[in-house]
């Protein structure tokens, strides 16, 4: 029986909830999915680092308060975050990466997934940041350590659309996509609809674990931005910077503009799209969209969202699903890990 040793980068909501699953769901692995996980390592700058060969307790690594270098308190813990350490030198197999995504250069993360593959140790990644801006070295990078870089979770969540798209839709002839790619904005949009004030929407949306640190991110339009890029350069085959894809977000809709698209049954999306030209260049965007409510797409409300791929041999063909929340994307990685599981398993 095959036991993965992972070690968590980041132990936010995403990798508490693949930690909270690792802790329900080992003993059912084993016989549907042929594998098992132990947690070797897990670093965080709030909480600190620690490492233990041997496995750690993944019941009570879920348990542990938000407290600033709680990890102190753990047997061999310590209250500074060895991210290197933890990394390199910690035993793992792979790492999942979920610290904060950095919009601007990826970084630290982009680093952390560095490190991890020269190392030869595999990476599974909920992060944008590192694969919008440096996704083509990493892949590389992992090519020629011979391990694997996958990132399902960073495009919609727990939702399958990357390894979907690039396994059961090669040949189908994808000359675009648009879709609502953030959980948060939609979930704002969505809740103004009701009355709700946008910023007690934005505070909602973060207590329930779908915003990002800074939900600027959200609002502005600079996350679904980075999914463009990502899914542009994924299924496009585009080379797109993020620089490329002009963005605007949907942070001057008012409650009045809410209001008056109800009344004209029609609804605001803030809508990430992409599409191939004529000369066979690629273009993008991100813009707050007025739908009218006939639109596949208008009626996507919280956090769902949807992606619609344009292709040449079936028309559209419409993905939609979770697009945020902890136990959501903590899946994401586990769908990364049954992917290598498949393509590298160990025997
Ligand atoms: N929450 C969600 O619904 C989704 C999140 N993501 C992405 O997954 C990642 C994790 O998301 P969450 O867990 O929700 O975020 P979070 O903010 O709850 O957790 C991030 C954790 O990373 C830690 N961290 C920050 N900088 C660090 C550093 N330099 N070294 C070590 N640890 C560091 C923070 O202390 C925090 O505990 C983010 O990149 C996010 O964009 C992707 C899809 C959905
Ligand atoms: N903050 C993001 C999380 C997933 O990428 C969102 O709301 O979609």
């Amino acid at each position: 029986m095959t036991e993965y040793k992972i070690a968590l980068v980041g132990f936010g909501g995403v990798n508490r909830g693949l930690a909270q699953l690792i802790a329900e769901r080992n003993a059912e692995w084993k016989a549907s999915l042929g594998f098992s996980i132990k947690i070797v390592g897990v670093t965080d700058l709030f909480l600190g680092s620690i490492v233990a060969k041997d496995g750690l307790d993944a019941k009570q690594l879920v348990a542990m308060p938000v407290e600033k270098g709680v990890f102190a308190q753990l047997p061999g813990g310590t209250a500074e975050a060895f991210n290197e350490t933890v990394i390199r030198h910690s035993g793992a197999d792979m790492i999942a990466e979920a610290t904060f995504t950095n919009p601007v250069d990826g970084e630290p993360a982009t680093t952390f997934c560095r490190w991890a593959l020269e190392s030869g140790i595999h990476v599974v990644t909920t992060n944008k940041g590192p694969v919008a801006l440096h996704g083509a070295e990493l892949k590389d990078l992992a090519r020629r350590h011979g391990v694997a870089f996958e990132y399902e979770g960073s495009v919609m969540s727990g939702t399958p659309v990357i390894r979907l798209a690039r396994q059961a839709l090669p040949g189908v002839g994808i000359q675009g996509f648009e879709g609502i790619l953030n959980g948060t904005s939609n979930y704002v949009l969505t809740r103004m609809k009701d009355g709700l004030s946008f910023n007690d929407a934005v505070a909602q949306a973060q207590q329930l674990g779908y915003a990002e640190a800074d939900p600027t991110a959200d609002v502005e339009g600079f996350d679904v931005r980075l999914k463009v890029v990502i899914l542009a350069n994924e299924l496009l085959n585009a080379r797109l910077n993020v620089s490329d894809v002009a963005c605007s977000g949907i942070s001057s809709i008012s409650p009045e503009d809410i209001a008056q698209a109800s009344a004209n049954d029609a609804s605001w999306k803030l809508i990430g799209s992409a599409s191939r030209e004529v000369d066979g260049s690629v273009r993008a965007s991100v813009e707050a969209r007025l739908l009218p409510n006939s639109h596949p797409l208008a009626g996507i409300s919280g956090a769902t969202n949807a992606v619609s791929f344009n292709t040449a041999l079936l028309g559209n063909v419409t993905v939609s699903g979770p697009g945020a929340g902890r136990i959501e994307t903590a899946f994401a990685l586990l769908s990364d890990i049954i992917a290598i599981h498949t393509t590298h398993g160990k025997q």
